[in-house]
């Protein structure tokens, strides 16, 4: 509690304005483990109402994620500190893989560029035995393994859940289009914000919805917020200590009818003294899996991923020309 306020107040401090926080729910990933009808129910909830929610972490089949974000959060360190030379070894050839600098997409005051430097790794690629990776970083590719290997699981169980509630059969069950053996964005991407203040150029992490199914994201530190759905203000998302922050996508929101949401959001600077990490693993469907997307048009997961990367890059007077950046979310309108 007594973080809880510091922090708060912190962010005051560099925002002149109240810090709301989101009073979001918790899911146990232990109950939904095994399909316990109250938990199941619950992430449905979750997932209709907000589109974002708290993952318990802590009982036994969790604990192992969590050892896994530490380790990882040890490589982002050592990767980050190292040359930009080193780091930008091989650029970000493609969304799947590689580095990119701070400043590459607008950030989250108008006129501005983004404030995170970011390493990307494919699961395809990992899973099929050959990552495309800086050399420095190569030698930690059973990191990468491990923490992929546990986010599949974790995001899957949960498409799981979310088919038995939404009592989908067959190939309409949210899993039979997130096969493993099939082509798919998914990718884990490593972020470290450079400590910024919101006069700056660069700064945060713009609004918007996330492209894929479901995000599993873990962040120590302050500076995640969302808007609600029907709602235009801002609240922060608490770091809460052995849970992750899960979220649905447009992906998953398109897939569902409109049904689960895709809660817009974005990243402020808190502290201006230090670096932010996080970690989000993107689980995204098979690329060919077609849907109706935000303007009514039938596309295919590959298309949509591709077509919202290029908004991120555009400035943010053309960003507001269609629906892509937020998904659809924006006209307040809440499919309960
Ligand atoms: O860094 C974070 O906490 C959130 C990042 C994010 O929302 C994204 O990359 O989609
Ligand atoms: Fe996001």
């Amino acid at each position: 509690m007594a973080i809880h306020q510091e922090s708060t107040s912190n962010h005051a401090k560099y925002q002149n304005q109240p810090a709301k926080i989101c009073d979001l729910q918790s899911v146990d990933f232990s109950r939904l483990l095994s399909q316990e009808p109250e938990e199941v129910d619950k992430l449905l909830r979750c997932c209709k109402e907000i589109g974002f929610f708290y993952l318990d972490l802590r009982g036994i089949d969790g604990r192992m994620m969590l050892e896994d974000e530490q380790e990882l959060l040890q490589v982002m360190r050592g990767f980050f500190s190292a040359t930009a030379v080193e780091k930008n070894e091989i650029g970000l050839p493609c969304q799947a893989h590689g580095f990119e600098p701070v400043g590459t997409h607008a950030g989250v005051v108008e006129n501005t560029m983004d404030g995170y430097e970011i390493l990307k790794v494919s699961r395809d690629e990992v899973s099929a035995g050959s990552p495309v990776l800086p050399s420095i970083i190569k030698k930690d590719i059973r990191v990468f393994e491990e923490f992929i290997a546990s986010s599949n699981i974790i995001t899957k169980t949960m498409l799981a859940c979310l088919s038995n509630a939404l009592n989908l059969k067959g190939a309409d069950r949210f899993e039979a289009s997130h096969r493993n053996d099939h082509k798919s964005n998914t990718t884990l991407a490593m972020f470290r914000y450079v400590p910024t203040n919101l006069s700056e150029n660069c700064v945060g992490h713009q609004k918007h919805t996330d492209i894929g199914s479901l995000t599993l994201l873990f962040s120590e530190q302050w500076g995640l917020q969302v808007m609600s759905p029907g709602t235009t203000s801002w609240e922060f998302v608490a770091p809460r200590p052995g849970h992750a922050v899960i979220n649905v996508g447009d992906s998953l929101r398109f897939a569902s009818g409109h049904v689960l949401q895709s809660c817009i959001h974005q990243v402020v600077p808190m502290d201006v003294a230090e670096d932010r990490y996080s970690i989000a693993y993107f689980l995204r469907p098979e690329s060919e899996k077609k849907y109706k997307d935000s303007e009514g048009r039938w596309i295919s997961a590959s298309q949509w991923h591709d077509e919202k990367y290029e908004v991120f890059k555009r400035p943010h007077v053309e960003q507001v020309k269609d629906s892509i950046l937020t998904g659809g979310m924006e006209s307040g309108t809440k499919v309960a």
